[in-house]
């Protein structure tokens, strides 16, 4: 049989990882997918890069549309990046007949709806092992491996750039700004790296797999999230000391009233494998009502293992393109007529535990008027570190650091607490609060 025709359109990190392992692992790939995958042509906007690369094993254009409008073209794959170009041509390609394959998180978490009807109402697939976790096949095992399960919860580190500077920060004492540096040299970073380090590539992955796990729609606007630019290398330093890290984590739960989606820093009891993920490495701890709780491990991007996992999409596209529509994985693992209208709940209701940092004027009684209120609020205390004045200011030093841990109370409960503490004179500084996660 002719091999299946693939066209690239974005030949950059991504796109050259796709083309280089399917040419390395061509046989093998074939004898699973039963028929021969062949990257026909690529499209980026430097030909002569991409002609570097490719030679006369495909054709290169600079118009990605090429690609679309080639009836040989079986699968499109996306790996431009961006919302507006990508949007376009992937709703082009929809409507051209062709199946779809990208590793856009931002796309699919903002415009998911939208693509994902476009593409059923067509018979088509868009596949997105990539877009989450990189090389970890994450989406496979929500959507297939986990089906049997009522998921509880998922809490994962999916943004290797900021775990990167997080583990290069804590372990080599490095610069913030250099370590980002690194990460964009490496390919880990978004063209754009505000959305790594502000948590919103996090937020977008945490909104596909929140979707797949509880069968509601893509709902990125209604995320909680928060980076990694206000952390202080003196509160990694206090949490190691309680026993704690500091990962930037999406998490995603069932409760009573609604689905918490939330992405922000959070202390992990050092002990719990994921706390111990470092580098560009990522992590997902999904736990199911059968399954109990499972860990998934590996590189979260990267040429190659972003490639991985495009490929395992074009693999399951091959196989599956002549079955029955309705016989397909559903795109958000549940039929489209069976989703739920289950609320994203406000933060102010989220109920978690907390790390708090209170820079204080070194004096009798601050203690006390910090607790008080904590105890007001109804808010109970889990443990209480206070450093002596010299240690944080150096000596004849006149502030000190109180570190307060909590048991849980709602966020919007904590919030005016806060806002007490921080009217008190003797708080000098803005208050750091760090959410605080068991995961057992
Ligand atoms: N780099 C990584 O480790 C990962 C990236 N992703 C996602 O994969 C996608 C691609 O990312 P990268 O390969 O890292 O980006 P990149 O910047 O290395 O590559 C993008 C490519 O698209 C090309 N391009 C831009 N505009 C174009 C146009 N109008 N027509 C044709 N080509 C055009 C660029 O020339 C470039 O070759 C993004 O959505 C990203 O979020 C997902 C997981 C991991
Ligand atoms: N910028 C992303 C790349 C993969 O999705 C990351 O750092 O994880
Ligand atoms: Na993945």
């Amino acid at each position: 049989m002719k091999p299946i025709q693939v066209g690239l359109m974005g030949f950059g990190t991504v796109g050259t990882g796709v083309f280089n392992v399917l040419q390395r692992n061509q046989a093998e790939i074939k004898r699973r997918a039963g028929r021969g995958i062949e990257v026909s042509m690529v499209s980026r906007r430097n030909t002569a890069l991409a002609q570097e690369v490719v030679g006369d094993r495909a054709t290169v254009v600079a118009d990605a549309r090429a690609i679309i409008a080639n009836p040989d073209i079986d699968i499109v794959v996306e790996l431009i990046g961006g919302y507006d170009l990508a949007k376009e041509l992937v709703l082009e390609a929809i409507a051209a007949g062709k199946h779809v394959v990208t590793a856009n998180k931002a796309l699919l978490a903002v415009h998911g709806t939208e693509i994902f009807a476009a593409a059923s109402a067509k018979g088509v697939m868009v596949a997105f092992e990539a877009a989450v976790a990189g090389g970890i096949p994450i989406i496979k095992s929500l959507r297939e491996g986990l089906t049997a399960n009522r998921i509880q919860w998922i809490a994962g580190i999916i943004n290797g750039t900021t775990n990167f500077i997080l583990s290069e920060m804590r372990d080599k004492g490095l610069d913030f700004e250099v370590v980002l540096k690194e990460a964009q040299r490496l390919g880990y970073a978004e063209a754009d790296p505000t959305f790594d380090i502000e948590g919103v590539d996090a937020a977008h992955k945490l909104t596909l797999m929140s979707a797949i796990a509880f069968g509601v729609p893509v709902q990125f606007d209604k995320a909680h999230i928060e980076g990694i630019t206000k952390l202080s290398s003196v509160d990694i330093k206090y949490a190691e000391q309680l026993g704690y890290r500091i990962k930037l984590l999406g998490i995603t739960k069932r409760t009573p009233k609604g689905i918490e989606l939330r992405v922000h820093p959070c202390l992990i009891p050092a002990k719990r494998l994921i706390a111990n993920v470092e580098g560009a490495m990522n992590a997902v701890v999904v736990n199911g009502d059968a399954v109990g709780t499972t860990l998934y491990y590996g590189k979260g991007a990267g040429s190659e293992p972003t490639g991985s996992a495009v490929i395992a999409d074009l693999v399951d596209i091959t196989r599956l393109h002549t079955a029955d529509a309705a016989q397909r994985v559903p795109h958000l693992a549940f039929q489209p007529d069976a989703m739920s209208d289950t609320p994203v709940l406000p933060m102010g209701d989220v109920v978690t535990s907390y790390y708090l940092r209170l820079r204080v004027a070194d004096e009798a009684g601050v203690l006390a008027r910090v607790t008080g209120i904590l105890a007001e609020a109804g808010i109970s205390i889990d443990a209480v570190l206070q450093r002596e004045a010299d240690e944080v200011g150096g000596e004849g030093s006149t502030q000190t650091d109180l570190i307060i841990l909590t048991h849980d109370c709602a966020e919007a409960k904590m919030d005016a607490a806060i806002a007490q503490m921080q009217a008190l004179p003797t708080v000098l500084q803005s208050i750091t609060r760090i959410r605080k996660e068991e995961l057992a």
